[in-house]
């Protein structure tokens, strides 16, 4: 209770409230958890797990499996911070996520928190002792049970582990078809799901623009970007290389931008995602790899470089809202903004706003003056960020920056004209 209001939570929210009881009641029993992004899923299956863990021993108790490290490492900082107030009494949060420096050092602590390759090894090669393991928890548990490696991986580690241990998966989104296996990974369990028709995106402002071309739209990415001044945002894109020419454009442009994929190696994902978390950079760019999971409050936009599709070519449906699930979070207010540049991708995102009974508004990319940029292009979008934000050094900052580059766009009239 200490470090939950330490860490500022006052009064659970809907899912918390619902999964608390079900959770912490003994005898222990399995639960398939969902509920919206940024609804503090987090802190509900941490909770369990302080609640539940034997600190006369640094044995292993409880174990978490995320995704990616950035998740994983996120995940044990909530445990810590959750848990402060029993790190003297003997509490230990230990990572097992890839470590070339730490290769062989045994893993202790009570809760561990990792991914799922990286468990399985160590549990292979004796660093990471299973068998007082009473808790598993698969966090972001739909895309961790999909068939594949990280589905193999998952049920892997979960042979190692005791027989009648409590199992816990969460997730924003629970497919059909994977809430069958789900029910086969945590047999007989409490279930908390959602009605498709209340798995809303539409506490987020949701843009498009219509491009004719792929260089049409890098140049009004980065037009957009030199207008606005955003709290902290997060470019999404389909492969590393567009990643990596954003990154050069927006770099030689001024920006200060971050650039996150799979292609990096440990050491190099954590110093991006650190500059990123500290606000030293103030744009990520980045696949898939980030579309889940990640908790930056300071998140106001999210942008769909491109429309996120299946392996297959269809629209991806459940990446959509995890993607844009990265702001607007826990009732923040936040703008997402999708690029189309053919009538596939058009198609695909009118398909994905259909389906969450959302219409997405059109912003112009037609330029016939300077100051109808301003008045058309971004209307809407500085009206969301003005009238929504809860950050008014940021909104004022903002108009003063509209206001400069009114300024050298259009002369003084410009500025009168905005203000
Ligand atoms: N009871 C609470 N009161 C205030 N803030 C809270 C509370 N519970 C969680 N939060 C905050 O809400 C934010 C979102 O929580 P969290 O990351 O657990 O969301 P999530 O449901 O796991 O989302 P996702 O589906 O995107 O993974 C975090 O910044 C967390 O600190």
């Amino acid at each position: 209770m200490r470090g939950m209001a330490v860490m500022g939570f006052h009064k659970p929210s809907k899912i918390q409230e619902r999964a608390l009881p079900l959770l912490m009641h003994n005898p222990p029993k399995n639960l398939i958890g969902q509920s919206q992004s940024g609804t503090g899923k987090t802190a509900a299956f941490t909770l369990n797990m302080l609640t539940r863990i034997d600190l006369s021993s640094q044995q292993p108790q409880c174990l978490v499996l995320a995704p990616t490290r950035e998740l994983a490492k996120q995940i044990s900082g909530v445990a810590k911070m959750m848990g402060s107030f029993l790190l003297d009494k003997g509490l230990a949060v230990t990572e097992a996520v890839p470590d070339p420096n730490n290769r062989n050092k045994p893993v202790v602590g009570q809760i561990v928190v990792g991914t799922p390759g990286t468990t399985g090894d160590m549990i292979k090669r004796r660093l990471l002792d299973p068998r007082g393991i009473k808790i598993l928890t698969l966090d972001e548990a739909d895309n961790m049970l999909e068939m594949g490696s990280l589905g193999d991986q998952c049920k892997r580690v979960k042979q190692t582990l005791p027989r009648n241990i409590q199992i816990v998966l969460f997730s924003a989104t629970f497919p059909p078809k994977v809430l069958d296996f789900a029910s086969q990974f945590a047999p007989n369990a409490n279930m908390i799901t959602l009605e498709a028709q209340q798995l809303t995106v539409k506490g987020i402002k949701q843009m498009y623009l219509d491009c004719s071309s792929d260089e049409e739209k890098y140049e009004a990415l980065v037009k957009f970007y030199g207008l606005m001044t955003i709290a902290s945002s997060i470019i999404f894109v389909k492969r590393r290389d567009t990643a990596a020419e954003i990154e050069r454009r927006m770099t030689s442009e001024g920006h200060k931008v971050a650039s996150l994929t799979g292609a990096l190696d440990g050491d190099q994902r954590d110093e991006v995602f650190t500059r990123f978390r500290t606000g030293d950079a103030k744009v990520l760019i980045t696949t898939n790899v980030l579309a889940r999971g990640i908790d930056v409050q300071t998140v106001t936009m999210v942008v769909n470089y491109d429309i996120p599709e299946t392996v297959d070519g269809k629209p991806d449906f459940e990446t959509y809202l995890h993607r844009i699930g990265r702001t607007g979070r826990f009732g923040r207010t936040g703008a997402a903004l999708s690029f189309v540049s053919d009538r596939k991708s058009w198609e695909s995102l009118m398909s994905i706003c259909n389906h969450f009974g959302v219409e997405p508004t059109k912003l112009d990319t037609y330029v016939p003056s300077a100051l109808d940029v301003y008045f058309n292009m971004y209307r809407d979008l500085i009206l969301t960020l003005v009238l929504l934000s809860e950050d008014w050094d940021h909104v004022e900052k903002m108009l003063k920056n509209i206001m400069r580059n009114a300024r050298n766009v259009v002369g003084p009239e410009g500025e009168s004209a905005t203000g």
